[in-house]
């Protein structure tokens, strides 16, 4: 027989469904958020980058016609300073003016063409009448044109940028220059200008000289400073505006527009770290997953309702399958299948095991029963005598067998003796009840219960029986006849053997007693009287 190892899956369809789904779930949400994520992130540094660019073009603008302005505002006191030029009291007074006119400048100074200064407001500066020393401070001598020195550290100390403005008299003689002084540490029209504009969502702004030091950054102590290493700047020096995704002097990666002011040379920087864009994007990711899970959930409890649903056919198949395997007997019940392949294994399975029981049931009975006769074999009566006993089933036993039936098997040969057998088991048949038992126990012996039959009318049908017998013509073989012995369980014993006994007793009384003939079994209680 072969043997079936029966293995145990914790793995069933709808988990299969539900990892697949979930899978497939989960890998196109992610798909989603990582498609979504790269090109917001793309649209959000493009964007940037663009406003940054427009924001430092605007500064730009701002800053040039600021310094314009200014280098008119000189060239009007120029055009006054020279013709007053040995007034000191006027020129005085027209440096003062020039303080008070405008909140632009922090100083002015006057300096002639020998580089010595002759003026200066506010006064005290203390500074007049010293000469300017060095290169930068001296180059308005040697250009003789409206032109802006800086940054650089003035004769006073400060660190400034100085709009320039030479003085011509009326022969257009060079008498010297008239600077204003915007200073770049503390509070300035710089600082003015361009922190105004210092933004919530933490862009600055930054503005370089033309020699790559900030001259102006809303951290003061960084003015001064050498940013020429940055990529930025560099760009400034080659055009005019633009943007970059930049690491900063501070190693700072940055999101930079770009724009020179074209007046003094100036490079405008409006920039912001991208780590502050792409926390924004992360807000705004994060916003996206908190919308999203919900209907991903909605979508799960879906695919377990509708996954459940498809396997529960193909599970409920599969445990009536290891019914089947486990021999239990099973009423195969009905399954509710609603899709093809369901149905279809249902009904092969259906078909398979009742034709499976049918078979079972036919070798069952073909092992229970006499192949001669066709009625029950020992093993036969066996099994019906443990259903009568378990159910208290009270019945009448008739033992019967052929007298001399050597001599018919001698006479008539073997076959002829067979057929001799067959034909009482035939007469037994007629005189029996449906719910009779009737036994071929051994070669010419039979034994007959009778349910709920007792002992007296079983007597009767077993004298029946041998009448029966007796007058009837058995092909080839003529005449025979038969003994019979007749007990009944319980009233005759209580133990089901010795009841059997008892009918076998009286069978072979009846042999004793010159065969054809019945006799019945002693009651138990006549016994015990
Ligand atoms: N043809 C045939 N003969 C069988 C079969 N089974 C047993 N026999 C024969 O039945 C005979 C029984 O003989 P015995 O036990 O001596 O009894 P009997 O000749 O019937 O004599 P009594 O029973 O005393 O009347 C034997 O000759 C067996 O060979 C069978 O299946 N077919």
């Amino acid at each position: 027989m072969v043997q079936i190892n029966k293995t145990t899956h914790w793995l069933d369809l709808k988990k299969l469904i539900l990892i697949l789904a979930s899978l497939c779930i989960f890998t196109s949400l992610l798909n989603a958020l990582f498609s979504s994520y790269q090109v917001q992130k793309q649209v959000m540094v493009t964007d940037t980058l663009e406003a940054n660019r427009a924001y430092a073009t605007k500064l730009a603008d701002v800053t040039d016609l600021f310094l314009q302005s200014v280098l008119m505002q000189l060239k009007a006191s120029s055009n006054v300073i020279a013709q007053n030029l040995n007034n000191s009291a006027q020129i005085d007074n027209e440096l003062k003016q020039m303080l008070v006119r405008t909140n632009s400048f922090d100083s002015v100074v006057l300096v002639s063409a020998s580089g010595k200064i002759i003026g200066a407001q506010p006064s005290s500066l203390g500074i007049t009448g010293t000469m300017l020393k060095n290169e930068v401070e001296t180059s308005p001598l040697r250009k003789q044109t409206p032109y802006i020195v800086g940054p650089f550290i003035s004769p006073a100390g400060n660190l400034m940028v100085s709009p320039t403005h030479p003085i011509f008299d009326n022969n257009g003689n060079y008498l010297g220059f008239i600077a204003a002084g915007i200073y770049l540490k503390g509070d300035n029209i710089l600082g003015k200008l361009l922190s105004n504009h210092h933004h919530q969502d933490k862009t600055y702004v930054y503005v370089t000289g033309p020699n790559g030091k900030l001259i102006y950054h809303h951290d003061d102590h960084r003015i001064g400073q050498d940013v020429t290493a940055n990529e930025v700047v560099t760009s400034l020096t080659r055009k005019g505006s633009g943007a970059n995704q930049i690491i900063n002097t501070q190693g700072v990666e940055m999101l930079a527009g770009y724009a020179s002011v074209e007046t003094s040379g100036w490079g405008v920087v409006a920039q912001r770290p991208l780590a502050v864009t792409m926390s924004q994007l992360s807000d705004t990711m994060s916003h996206v997953l908190k919308t999203t899970v919900p209907f991903t959930v909605f979508l799960l409890i879906c695919v377990l309702g509708f996954g459940g649903l498809i396997a529960k056919p193909l599970w409920r198949l599969a445990k009536l399958s290891e019914q089947v395997q486990d021999g239990r007997n099973i009423d195969f019940p009905h399954v509710a299948t609603w899709y093809y392949e369901a149905t279809w294994l249902y009904q092969a399975m259906h078909g398979s095991v009742k034709h499976l029981g049918a078979q079972v049931q036919r070798f069952d009975d073909e092992r229970k029963q006499d192949q001669l006769t066709l009625l029950f074999n020992r093993r036969g009566m066996e099994k019906w005598l443990e259903t009568a006993y378990e159910q208290a089933t009270p019945f009448s036993i008739i033992a019967l067998d052929i007298d001399h039936f050597k001599r018919v098997n001698d006479t008539f040969g073997h076959h002829i003796g067979d057929t001799v057998i067959q034909k009482l088991a035939e007469l037994m048949r007629r005189n029996a009840r449906e719910q009779d038992h009737l036994c071929r126990s051994g070669g010419e012996e039979f034994l007959m219960f009778l349910p709920h039959v007792e002992i007296s009318q079983a007597t009767k049908i077993a004298e029946r029986l041998r009448h029966c017998t007796e007058t009837t013509v058995f092909a080839d073989a003529g005449h025979i006849t038969i003994s019979l012995g007749v007990s009944h369980w319980p009233t005759c014993s209580e133990d089901l053997h010795h009841a059997l006994k008892l009918a076998d007793r009286s069978l072979y009384q009846a042999k004793a007693n010159g065969r054809n003939r019945v006799e019945q079994a002693v009651l138990a209680n006549h016994n015990a009287a």
